[in-house]
């Protein structure tokens, strides 16, 4: 089925799996139920055989003074998707008031730290996935420290979920993911025009938005890009899914937050379960569509109780539930399912 009028004919994620892209090599992955699957092959069995932290060990490098919250919505989400510890690397001031919110964090208060690299660094071996900038802030000398964990993440292979002001330090700096491919970058509308100013020369605003996506995936050498918005558009430049799972139009701050907190544990699940469980997409495409559903549930959930109220926070409390509905079939949710051989460490 030609494509010919690009993919405004993708709406909702249903329609036909695999159409060919017509001036791309790329496919197109449409349809929700088959997507959704794909993220309910990655997810591990809850199991008794399993010790503490072999869900996922998640960090998130974020958290300065202005913004406490950001960084807490994204640890808080990968733990209540299913990691087992979640970090924050945090600048001093803000680490205590982030403790305050939830005794289930670690907090480090290193990130404005003459040794920040150092003392993130030597966390690393026991990280599974970094999901760094949430509520950064862009303060020269903490984005300098930034710079140094990316580089020592990449060097270690961890997979990096990038967002928020993370993506303004990529965006003046685009060679620090140029080609990474387990990095995947999370922008809103505004900030992916800003990497897309950086990267292709062309803020890209009013184009298809599943071209622009897939242009700037391969322009950065396949690092896989997430266009928030009314769909989210997902692409690993070899293919582009579009997720419109019924969401919300409550526009609070800090969905993005838990986007990309759910997206860290997804990615590290994605990358351990490999190809062969998501049929030939990438790991980390799948995770990403699994996390905007995600995130979407939780807003159609939280709005169909609080309405104009909903914040991020009851969001947050959907997790479990919005987990369950999109991805625990009575199969997933088997808890004596027998292990499988990659979740042992
Ligand atoms: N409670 C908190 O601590 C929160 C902190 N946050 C942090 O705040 C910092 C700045 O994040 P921002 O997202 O404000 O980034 P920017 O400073 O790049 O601002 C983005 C701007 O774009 C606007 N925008 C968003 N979608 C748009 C659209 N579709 N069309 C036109 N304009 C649009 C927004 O209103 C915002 O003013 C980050 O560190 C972020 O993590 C946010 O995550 C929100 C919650
Ligand atoms: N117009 C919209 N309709 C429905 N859902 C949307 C819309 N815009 C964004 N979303 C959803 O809201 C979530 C967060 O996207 P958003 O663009 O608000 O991120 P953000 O600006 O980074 O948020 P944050 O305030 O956490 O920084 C995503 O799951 C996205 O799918
Ligand atoms: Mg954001």
């Amino acid at each position: 089925m030609a494509v010919g009028s690009g993919f405004g004919a993708v709406r909702g994620c249903l329609g036909v799996l695999n159409r060919a892209f017509p001036l791309h090599t790329a496919r197109s992955v449409t349809d929700m139920e088959a997507a959704l699957q794909l993220v309910r092959n990655v997810v591990p069995p809850l199991a008794a055989w399993q010790h503490k932290g072999q869900a996922g060990r998640i960090g998130v490098v974020g958290g300065c003074p202005e913004y406490t919250g950001a960084p807490y919505f994204a640890a808080i989400s990968a733990l209540k998707v299913g990691a087992d510890l979640s970090h924050v690397f945090s600048t001093q001031d803000a680490a205590p008031v982030i403790k305050s919110y939830s005794p289930e964090l670690i907090v480090h208060p290193v990130l404005d730290s003459p040794s920040a690299v150092q003392d993130v660094e030597k966390w690393l071996p026991r990280l599974h996935a970094l999901v760094v900038g949430p509520g950064l802030g862009r303060d020269d000398a903490l984005l300098e420290n930034v710079k140094g964990i990316l580089e020592a993440s990449k060097a270690r292979g961890i997979p990096i979920v990038i967002d928020a002001d993370g993506l303004w330090l990529v965006a003046q700096q685009p060679a620090l993911i140029q080609g990474y491919q387990k990095a995947v970058l999370t922008p809103n509308h505004m900030e992916f025009s800003r990497l897309a100013e950086a990267v292709l020369g062309d803020a890209l605003d009013g184009r298809d938005r599943c071209r622009a996506v897939l242009s700037l995936s391969r322009a950065l050498g396949n690092v896989t890009v997430v266009q928030k918005g009314e769909q989210d558009v997902i692409s690993d430049g070899e293919q582009v899914l579009t997720c419109s799972q019924e969401g919300s139009s409550r526009r609070c701050g800090g969905q993005g937050d838990l986007l990309s907190g759910s997206l860290g544990i997804l990615a590290h699940w994605a990358l351990l379960a490999g190809p062969e469980k998501t049929n030939g997409s990438g790991p980390l495409l799948v995770a990403a569509f699994g996390a905007c559903a995600l995130t979407r549930q939780c807003a159609r959930q939280a709005f169909q109780k609080h309405g104009r109220a909903t914040t991020t926070t009851d969001m947050i409390t959907e997790l479990g539930p919005a987990f369950s509905r999109l991805f625990e079939t009575s199969a997933g949710a088997d808890g004596g399912a027998a292990p499988t051989g990659e979740l042992r460490l």
